[in-house]
């Protein structure tokens, strides 16, 4: 039986994500802002200009026939659309809060738009009001009255700058190579909610529980609604009332294996993997928040999963004050081929039950363990590289120091080594763009996008850097050779302007 008894640990500071600091940063602007009745009306409002359609115009300039349109679709569903807190159960956000970031961030015309297929699609009959509103969306609750299906809506607001920093999670990935619109917000959430659709099904149809995604139009997410009794949401991990120390265990054991299920099974890293992204629902951890999951092959993946297990064991040993396994060695379970995990050559299912025995395998750590306290630390310092040859100096000297066990715990895997980042490894997930391509009609994207052009881009492989170092060398020689070659047969410079020249003169 593996040991999680309690600690005496001291209430060291958490170690907060990176995102998570942002989102800190948020909420504390937000809670030192106090809701006066003024300030209430005021954006009650803001909220009425919006929905004024003869205020349109002057909003929203030459695109007047959205606007038109826009007005419409306001007659047309305003009595299904509730923007207000969502009474369903117990919520974090005040109605004001809500309301001031709904008029001012999300739903603008164009996002109403979208929620107008969702109607006309049958998808939804109607919106209840905003389950919470995060520093990237708005997610909302829906409802299908004709099935009883309840949904979560998830809005991605367009007019934030938050996403510019979430170029490198988009960037160094083949399924978003080309898609060059870091510099336009509104395609910038449009790929970001598009991530997180394609990432929630990748992980639904690998078993791991997390929300169903139904529908996208552009950058709003329709997903199932986990909810315990069909009020509020049910709770995320950070608030769920666990009831002894066992199930604290049990949870933690799940995430881990689901870290790595996620990481064989669907290709991904979380990104942003803690007690706030999962949810405990019926009693089962459900995993979302997506939209920043990558592909191993990116070349930021090992940083982040890093952090994801760092993230998960400081919650569990911290917070819950259980024995958590060493973090290098959560890397290592999380990330090594079967076969080298089972000495007996035989590839054992990946599934739950044998994880977990795998897991059961590796020694905990309780927190003043010193040794393996100060070997995760070098861990996480360590610049991860995927061939000896990218290896730094000042990690050789922490191996020649004996601060790192073996040459190999500096080296990603060979599953890192094997990654050809070149060409799209997974065929199924080519088709599954294509498929998505296809099927995504041009008014599924924004009304004035460069589609075309996007697509052009995204046909041009993108990934040199990702190149070994080699394979660099000789394609830079070839290109060398190539031009050499071309040169021979090139007209001169000077020869060519005096024939354009010459030309000119006889045209004129
Ligand atoms: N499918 C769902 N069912 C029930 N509640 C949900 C669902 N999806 C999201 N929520 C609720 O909405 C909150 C915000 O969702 P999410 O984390 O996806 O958005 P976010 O913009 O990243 O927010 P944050 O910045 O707070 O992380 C969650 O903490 C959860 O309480
Ligand atoms: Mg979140």
């Amino acid at each position: 039986m593996v040991n999680f008894g309690f600690n005496a640990q001291t209430t060291a500071q958490k170690q907060i994500p990176l995102k998570k600091q942002n989102l800190d940063t948020m909420t504390d602007a937000n809670e030192s802002y106090e809701s006066s009745d003024e300030e209430f009306s005021e954006t009650e409002n803001a909220l009425n200009t919006v929905l004024d359609t003869s205020n349109r115009s002057h909003a929203y300039g030459n695109h007047t026939q959205n606007i038109h349109e826009s007005a419409d679709i306001l007659d047309r569903y305003a009595d299904k659309i509730n923007v207000d807190q969502y009474l369903g159960g117990s919520h974090r956000i005040t109605r004001d809060r809500s309301e001031r970031a709904t008029v001012d961030q999300v739903l603008d015309p164009r996002t109403l738009r979208f929620l107008s297929k969702l109607f006309k699609n049958g998808t939804i009959t109607k919106i209840n009001g905003c389950i919470s509103t995060g520093k990237e969306a708005n997610v909302y609750h829906a409802e299908n009255s004709t099935t009883g299906k309840q949904y979560a809506i998830k809005i991605y607001k367009t007019s934030i700058l938050v996403f510019k920093d979430r170029e490198r999670y988009v960037d160094g990935e083949f399924r978003f190579r080309g898609t060059k619109n870091q510099s336009n917000p509104r395609k910038m959430v449009r790929t970001w909610a598009e991530k997180e659709f394609r990432n929630l099904k990748r992980l639904h149809s690998s078993g791991i529980p997390s929300p169903e995604p139904v529908d996208l139009k552009s950058h709003v997410l329709v997903m199932e609604y986990l909810s315990e009794d069909g009020g509020g949401p049910s709770p995320r991990l950070k608030d769920y009332p666990f009831a002894d120390i066992d199930e604290v265990a049990e949870f933690y054991q799940r995430l881990v294996v689901d870290m790595r299920l996620m990481f064989q099974k669907c290709r991904l890293v979380h990104a942003d993997l803690s007690e706030y992204n999962t949810i405990v629902h019926d009693k089962e951890l459900y995993i979302f928040d997506v939209s920043q999951s990558v592909e191993p092959e990116h070349p930021m993946a090992m940083d982040f999963l890093r952090m994801d297990i760092k993230n998960v064991n400081d919650f569990f040993s911290r917070v819950k004050k259980i024995n958590v396994y060493p973090e290098r060695l959560i890397f290592k379970f999380i990330i090594d081929p079967w076969s080298q995990m089972d000495p007996s050559g035989e590839v054992p299912k990946e599934d739950n039950k044998h994880l977990r025995k795998q897991l059961n395998e590796i020694p905990l750590k309780t927190v003043d363990d010193v040794e393996q306290n100060q070997k995760d630390e070098v861990f996480r310092s360590l610049h991860l590289v995927t061939s000896l040859r990218g290896l730094e100096e000042r990690d050789f000297k922490r191996f020649s120091e004996g601060h790192v066990d073996t040459l190999t715990d500096l080296v990603a895997p060979d599953v890192l080594r094997t990654l050809d980042c070149t060409v799209p490894r997974d065929q199924e997930e080519a088709r599954e763009i294509q498929d998505y391509d296809k099927n995504t009609t041009s008014s599924d994207y924004d009304s004035d996008s460069c589609d075309n052009e996007e697509k052009e881009e995204s046909k041009i492989p993108k990934l040199k850097r990702f190149e070994d170092k080699e394979e660099k060398r000789r394609r830079k020689k070839a290109a060398k050779e190539k031009n050499r070659e071309r040169r021979k047969t090139k007209m001169n410079k000077n020869v060519k302007k005096r024939l354009v020249k010459k030309s000119h003169r006889h045209k004129s």
